[in-house]
């Protein structure tokens, strides 16, 4: 059966219409975009892949939106017509065609509910003068800045330069960054990606990547260059067992299993652990998973043990621009505690002699240099193992006393990296 076709000029509304929800879904119920992400289930791939790219780049951008709204606006208007005016101006300032994107929105906050439907003159009226200034003004506006409780500790740990270079990389956004199941010089041959000096490959950002060579043969999976580094520092062996203490999606498990390691993957989320069964299925590569607590893991001892603690995923804001809009830092002491539970956990469980790896996507050294300095405090039977951290690519500045730090101004010039931190340990008795 034929589908009727969308009236002209209109190709663009289902995909802003899904936007608008996502959006509010994001900012208003605090949950991440890919917690949202079922607000799009039901719309065609192409408008799905559109909506999620409008809605990361508004809050990517959203200060810049609202200096430039702000003059124009006399009282704060109803949260759809709000929306769909940051939205709008996000999608013109970034070179959308004025008269398709401004048409669109209006339509949209008219069909949005009673109160928006009355601001639909006001909501055109502003558009169009943004169809005008935003273009030009752009540039020239301020990077956005980390919000204060996350800016605070990093001017703290680096200083104001590399803050604002870290600003810069959020701004910029992520390339797509694949870790290959074998050869990575022959993938990155076959996809025309770049091989970054650490054995990750790079694409443009924007790629799609179902669609990508080798994708439904698993021959590699989407991981960026920083998170690909924890797995190799636990340097894990064939037939060696290792545990993946927090694994879930399992890019770090799919690494240790393709090693020939004999892999047990723990999550507490039986949901996110499916998530792993799903890539080792399509990779076509084995590990014992088991949906439990990692505190109370009573299997071992093992050869090795990757700590991928969950934290306040700082490190990651360049693919998940939201994070800066709906966290406010609460909740930090209580993940700082789970941390050290996890790490004491770990020890326990790793066998004399035998090497452990605690990483975290975050930017802040509480969760990271603090953490693997106070493990050691803590923990008599571990000893630092920075030998470890000698991994190909790996550049001197990015050592320091407690570990691997690695930040999204590294290799900017490149298209950056995650933030994260990365310690070795090797357990001595
Ligand atoms: C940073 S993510 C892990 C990412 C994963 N290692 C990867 O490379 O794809 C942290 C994970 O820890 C899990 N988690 C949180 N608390 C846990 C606990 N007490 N025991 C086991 N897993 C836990 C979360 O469900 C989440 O999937």
């Amino acid at each position: 059966m034929s589908r009727r076709p969308r009236p002209a000029g209109r190709e663009g509304q289902p995909a802003r219409r899904a936007a608008l929800h996502l959006f509010r879904a994001v900012l208003e119920e605090r949950r991440t975009l890919d917690e949202a992400e079922p607000a799009l289930d039901g719309l065609a791939p192409a408008d799905r892949a559109r909506a999620r790219r409008l809605v990361a780049e508004a809050f990517r951008n959203l200060t810049r939106a609202d200096a430039l709204l702000a003059p124009h606006l006399r009282r704060t208007p109803p949260p759809a017509a709000r929306a769909a005016l940051r939205l709008g101006t996000v999608e013109l300032a970034q070179g959308g065609a004025a008269h398709g994107v401004v048409n669109d929105w209006v339509a949209v906050v008219a069909g949005a509910g009673r109160k928006a439907a009355a601001a639909r003159g006001m909501v055109n009226a502003v558009l169009r003068k943004m169809a005008g200034e935003a273009p030009a003004r752009w540039a020239d506006l301020p990077v956005p800045a980390m919000p204060g409780w996350l800016r605070a500790p990093v001017v703290a740990a680096w200083g104001a330069r590399v803050a604002e270079a870290i600003e810069a990389a959020h701004a910029a956004g992520a390339p797509l960054d694949l870790t290959a199941k074998g050869d990575p010089d022959a993938l990155a041959a076959r996809l025309g990606a770049r091989r970054l000096p650490t054995g990750s490959l790079r694409l443009p950002r924007g790629a799609q990547v179902t669609a990508l060579p080798g994708y439904a043969e698993g021959d590699w999976w989407v991981q960026d260059a920083a998170a690909a580094l924890p797995a190799r520092a636990l340097r894990p062996r064939p037939g060696e067992r290792v545990l993946d203490l927090c694994a879930a999606p399992g890019g770090k498990t799919l690494q240790l299993a393709a090693a020939g390691a004999e892999v047990t993957a723990l999550d507490l989320s039986p949901a996110r652990l499916e998530r792993v069964r799903e890539n080792l299925a399509r990779t076509g590569l084995s590990a014992h998973l088991s949906a439990e607590d990692a505190r109370a893991h009573a299997g071992g001892p093992y050869d090795a043990v990757l700590v991928d603690a969950p934290c306040s995923a700082t490190g990651t804001i360049r693919r998940h621009p939201e994070l800066p809009h709906i966290r406010d830092g609460a909740g930090l002491g209580a993940l700082v505690e789970l941390q050290a539970a996890l790490i004491d956990r770990a020890a326990s469980l790793v066998a004399p002699g035998g090497r452990l790896v605690y990483c975290a996507c975050s930017l802040l050294p509480d969760e990271g240099e603090a953490q693997a300095a106070a493990a050691l405090a803590r923990r008599p039977e571990l000893r630092a193992d920075p030998a470890a951290l000698d991994l190909p690519g790996v550049e001197p500045a990015w050592r320091g006393p407690e570990g691997l730090r690695l930040r999204p101004d590294h290799w900017l010039e490149a298209g950056g990296m995650d933030g994260f931190f990365v310690a070795a340990f090797r357990r001595v008795a």
